[in-house]
Formats: structure tokens, sequence, C-alpha cells
């Protein structure tokens, strides 16, 4: 991306993705006049049932056999019912049973279908299998029978049916969920809070749970109206609450024994009912549409635009000079050769691929050394491993892979790469990562200041106020102009070049030993990948760091690294400094590699392919052994002297 992009372009074009804090959600809410009317209802509701034994005009049981089936009026606000019990005070004391059910159903169903939907969606595997089939259960049994036959068996006990309903409501919910958690898991900027060492429970709490509150909200507001029906009607077959005690359902039904005579009986309580599941619908609606509005806010406030406008153009105007991402080879004069010692070595490196046809080989075998403050290119065509062998350094493989052999030495300790849980503790404090996609690396809901700050105080013993200066110092660092400025920004508001200084700087914050570069300046334009470059290599300079770089780039193995790599399908092919792999490269596909190098394309002749570069190749080697056998024929034939 262009460092001079309109800011919030990337926002908007992620959608869905960048999605808001539940602070700016409720905001969104509370300026939406159906969800304060809906909330506005349903605090009154609760306040009467509270208040109901206070504010009630009559006792709800006491009859007034001379006051019956009266309209509104005479002293009877709403006025009274078949036994001349006030219709108003029996609706207020009938709300309190009716609420309760309501809040123990939706308590239940609230938090179960919170932990299954989240620890299914976040943990997959066989979690998630085992979840989803007691949701399936759950969904397949049929309701109503199941809450008649628990009235039945527990004596029509309200508590136990609502929490019978809550039972089998979590599993939408859970749903609901885990489909909205597994979205989020798989966004780069999870991989790069575990990469930053952040354990499970905190990913899920500060990561998670505010992307998944607002469908949240809105399934809870559906289940809560149909939580409503659910009561009363259990009430109106007369299974809960006994009569006399008022419920709202009971009162539905005893509108429904004088209906014909006097039908106003069914207005107080059914409009009771009918306004408390449309405030819940409201709600759930207007929940959606402010959710969907944090999804799409468009660019920010002009003042923001002018400040990263500034900082903008600082950056291009002020930043070091640029280089090019030429086949220069400039670092190469002075290339350590690898060593058993190195600081850090990879041997016999394995993954695979299962398969419903077995398992495929991705990574063969690989070996790699590498020395503090060194740069190692790993170089090979798409899909030849470069990532994978990357992420098996640190146990965060994707779904469908494992290593089944390999083991790392780092700084004398050794590590088996086939236990992620071994690799766990190395990660941000020992081996950083930063991302082709610096954008989606970092979370939309937070400042880059959270973002640095979560970091530095993980790894480092610090108060928010040190660790604060200490971001500003980091994005410093990594040569960000106006960093106390930017600091404040969200990563929206920033360019793609400045968002991987910030994914660099995250990484800093840990103090990494090596750092894992999966091709950090891919997403970028030019002259920005020339910056960063040159950031990465002053940094491994200066922090004494071991770099494993993985690019498709001949000229920035050329311009940053010390050895190079060269993967072919999951084989190593060719390993050797810089130097010599340019100079007299041993492989033919290597060769093949570098004559397919778009840096060294002639204008107006097509760029060949590596497919062609190789069957170029072997026809000169034919020809160079044609020309050889003629030579020696030639020989032959010469009249001996
Ligand atoms: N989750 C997965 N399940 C099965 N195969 C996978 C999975 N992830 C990657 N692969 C396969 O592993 C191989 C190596 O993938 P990898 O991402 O390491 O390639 P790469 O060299 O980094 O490619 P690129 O340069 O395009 O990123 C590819 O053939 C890919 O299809």
């Amino acid at each position: 991306m262009n460092e001079s992009a309109p800011l919030g372009a990337d926002f908007v074009a992620k959608g869905p993705a960048a999605q808001d804090k539940p602070a700016r959600f409720l905001t969104r809410l509370l300026r939406k006049p159906l969800a304060i009317a809906a909330l506005a209802w349903l605090a009154v509701v609760v306040a009467v049932a509270v208040l109901a034994p206070w504010i009630a005009p009559f006792d709800p049981l006491e009859q007034n056999l001379l006051a019956i089936k009266q309209g509104p009026g005479d002293g009877f606000v709403l006025g009274t019912d078949a036994f001349g019990r006030d219709v108003l005070s029996r609706l207020m004391h009938g709300t309190g049973p009716t609420i309760l059910g309501i809040v123990q159903a939706v308590v239940v169903a609230c938090v179960l279908g919170f932990v299954l939907g989240l620890t299914a969606g976040y943990f997959g595997g066989w979690i998630d299998k085992a979840v989803g089939q007691v949701v399936d259960l759950l969904m397949a049994l049929p309701g109503l029978v199941i809450l008649l036959s628990v009235l039945a068996v527990f004596n029509r006990d309200m508590t136990i049916a609502m929490v019978t309903l809550g039972i089998m409501g979590c599993a939408g919910i859970a749903r609901i969920i885990r489909s909205a958690a597994i979205n989020v898991r798989e966004e780069l900027y999870i991989d790069a809070a575990k990469i930053s060492g952040l354990g499970d429970a905190a990913i899920i709490g500060r990561h998670i749970v505010p992307r998944i509150v607002g469908p949240m909200i809105v399934q809870l507001s559906l289940f809560a109206a149909a939580a409503v029906l659910t009561q009363t009607g259990i009430s109106f077959l007369g299974l809960g609450v006994q009569p006399p005690a008022p419920t709202w359902g009971g009162m539905v039904f005893e509108a429904s024994q004088t209906l014909s005579d006097h039908p106003w009986l069914l207005a107080p309580s059914g409009g009771a009912i009918a306004l408390t599941v449309l405030a819940f619908g409201l709600l759930g609606d207007a929940a959606r549409d402010a959710a969907a509005e944090g999804w799409t806010r468009s660019a920010p406030n002009k003042r923001r635009r002018a400040n990263a406008a500034a900082a903008g153009a600082t950056s291009r105007g002020g930043g070091p000079a640029g280089t090019t991402a030429g086949a220069t080879g400039r670092r190469s004069a002075a290339v350590p050769a690898s060593a058993p010692s190195a600081f850090l070595a990879v041997r016999g490196l394995t993954i695979v691929a299962e398969g419903a046809d077995g398992e495929r080989i991705l990574v063969d075998n690989m070996n790699l050394d590498l020395d503090r403050g060194e740069t190692l290119g790993v170089v090979g065509e798409s899909g030849s491993g470069k990532t994978l062998t990357s992420l098996a350094l640190i146990g965060l493989l994707p779904a469908g892979t494992r290593v089944v052999s390999g083991t790392m030495l780092l700084d004398g300790t050794s590590y088996d790469l086939t236990r992620d849980d071994s690799l766990r503790p190395l990660r941000g404090a020992t081996i950083g990562m930063i991302f082709q996609e610096p954008m989606a690396a970092l979370d939309p809901c937070f400042s880059i200041e959270h973002h640095l700050v979560e970091v530095i105080r993980l790894h480092q013993k610090m108060g928010r106020t040190e660790a604060k200066r200490k971001a500003v110092e980091l994005l410093e660092m990594v040569r960000i102009p106006n960093a106390a400025d930017v600091v404040r920004r969200y990563p929206h508001q920033v360019s793609g070049g400045m968002a991987q200084r910030v994914g660099i700087a995250r990484t800093l914050a840990a103090n990494p030993r090596v750092l894992l570069a999966d091709e950090p300046t891919t997403a970028l334009d030019v002259t920005v990948q020339a910056e960063i470059l040159d950031l990465i290599r002053d940094l491994s300079a200066t922090q004494n760091m071991a770099v494993v770089l993985v690019t498709h780039d001949w000229g920035v193995v050329a311009d940053i690294c010390d050895r190079a790599l060269v993967l072919y399908h999951g084989e190593t092919l060719e390993a050797a400094p810089v130097s010599d792999i340019f100079a007299a490269p041993r492989h033919p596909y290597t060769r093949a590699l570098l004559r397919a190098n778009p840096h060294n394309a002639v204008v107006g002749q097509p760029l060949p392919t590596v497919q062609d570069s190789l069957q170029q190749l072997l026809d000169e080697t034919a020809a160079e052994t044609h020309a050889g056998v003629r030579a020696v024929d030639a020989q032959d034939k010469e009249p001996v002297r």
C-alpha cells in the first residue's frame, strides 16, 4: 500500500473484519431512538417488577364483588376482573415472576451459549466437534415437549422450567458465537498476538470477546423475546405460578374466559406482553444495525486526515534514503560461513499435510543454520514451503498440517519441533514474527499504543505510564515520524508502510533474539519496501538478531541477506552464502530461478518463467554436451603424427 493512501480506505475495504469496541457499539446503540424506546420500556418493566409491593394501588388478591368486570375509571386505573380484583395491581405483581423467568432463561442461555460457542470457535479440533454434537442434539430436541415434561416431573417448578428453556436456547446462541469466534480466530492479528506471547485467556478476553458482543446482544434479545412468549404460554396453561397469584400469562388466561362480555380485560396483560416482546425485538434490530455501522464506518475526521497526511509527507521526505531492491549483492562480501555451532540450527524438519488419501510431505528433511546478526533468505516459488517452515519454528502451523520430525537448537537449547507446547514459551521474547499483510496483523479495535503497551507490559515489568513512553520510543526506533501523535491512532488511520513499522515495533517490544519475517515487503510499494528492508537490516545489526526472511524476491535476498536457502516443493536444493549463490549457483533450479528474476527483465522482451529458464538450461547443457562430443570425435579423426 502506498504511504499516501487515503486514510480509512483500508478500514472500509476490510469490511466486517474491522469491528469495534463494546463501548463504541453501545454509544451507537444509544443513538437510535427505537433502541432508546425499547430500553426505556424494559427499564419500566424491571422497575415495576421490583417496586410492585410498594407502588401497586391494591392487594392483587383482594376481591371486590361490588366492582366486577369494570372498565378503567372509578379508582381502578385499568379496571377490574371477574372477581373484582384491581387489574393494574395484578399486572404489576405479575411482572416480577414473568421477568424473573425471562432473566433465568436468558442468563443460562447466555452463559452456556457463550462458553460453548467461544471454546468451540477458538480452540477448534475435537472441542469443536464435541460441542457441535451437543449443540445438534439440543437443537433436535422438541422444546415444548421437554418443557411440559420438566414441569410435570418437577411439580410445576417455573425456575427449573426456565433453566431448561435456557439450556435448550443456548444451542442457537452457541452456533452464532462459534462462527463469530472462528472468523476472528482466523484474523492475522490473532496470530500476531500469539507470537507476541499472549496466552489464550488474554487473547480471548482482549481480542475475541469484544468482537462477539454485538452478535451476542442480537441473539440474546431475540431469545429473550421468545422466552417472554414461552413463559407466558406456560402460565396461560396454568402450569407455572398457581392462581390466584398473578402472572401475565395467567391474566391472559383469565381474560380469555370473559372475552365475550368483557374483552377489555385482555388489553392490559396482552399489551404488556406484546410491548415487551416488541421491545426485545427492536433492541435486537438496533443492536444489529449498530454492529453493522461499526463495520462500515467511513474515514475518520479531517483533522486526523491532515495529521496523517503530514506524517506521511514527513516520512517520505525525512525518512532514510531508500535503497532499491535490486540485485546488488552489497552485503554478500562479508558472509560468515555456516557452522554447526550456529545460534539457530534446525535439523531434519519435515512437515506434512493430512488428507483423506494419507499424508503429503510439504517440507522435507530441512536443515538450516543461522548466527546472531545474520539474515537468512528462504527463497522459492509460491507453495514451496517457505511460510510453513517459519511457522513451524514457533509451533503455529495451520490446521491440517503438522511437523512429523525436526529439532531446533537455539542458543544451545534443543527444542522438539513436533511439540507445539515446548515452542510456545519462545513466542515473543525469543522469536518474533512480522507478516506480509501489516494491516491484518493489527487488531482494528485497538490503538497502536494499546498494541504496543500490551506487549511491553507482558514482557517487561513496567507501569502503564512508563510502557506508554516506551511505546513512543519503539515507534521512533522504527523511524516513525511524529511518534507521539501516531501512537494514538488506530490501525486504519496509518498507511501500510507505517503499519509494517508498527508491527516491527511490536515485535521489538519483546526483545526477540530471532526475527521471522514472512514476505514483510510484498504488500508495500517499492520505495516503502526499500525503507522497511533497511530497517530490518539495521535492527538485525544493532539488536544482534538472527533474521529468517521469507521471500520470492532475489532483489531482497541480495539487498539484506547473508545466506540464502532455495526451496523447491519442500525440498532444500541449495543453501549457501548469497555471494556464492549469485556468482555460481550450483543447482540448475537455482540458476533457473535467478534467470526468472524480474529485476533482470529486458525491456520489450517477455520475462522467462522458471520453467522456461529450466528448459533453456537443459537445451544449453545438451548443446554443450553435443559440442563436446563433436570436438572429441574431431580429435579422434585427426591423423596421429
Ligand atoms: N493448512 C494447510 N493444509 C494443507 N496444505 C497446506 C496448508 N497450508 C499450506 N499448505 C500447502 O503447503 C505448501 C507450502 O505452503 P507455504 O504457505 O509454506 O508456501 P510458500 O512457499 O510460503 O508460498 P507463498 O510464497 O505463496 O506464500 C503449499 O503447497 C500449500 O498448498
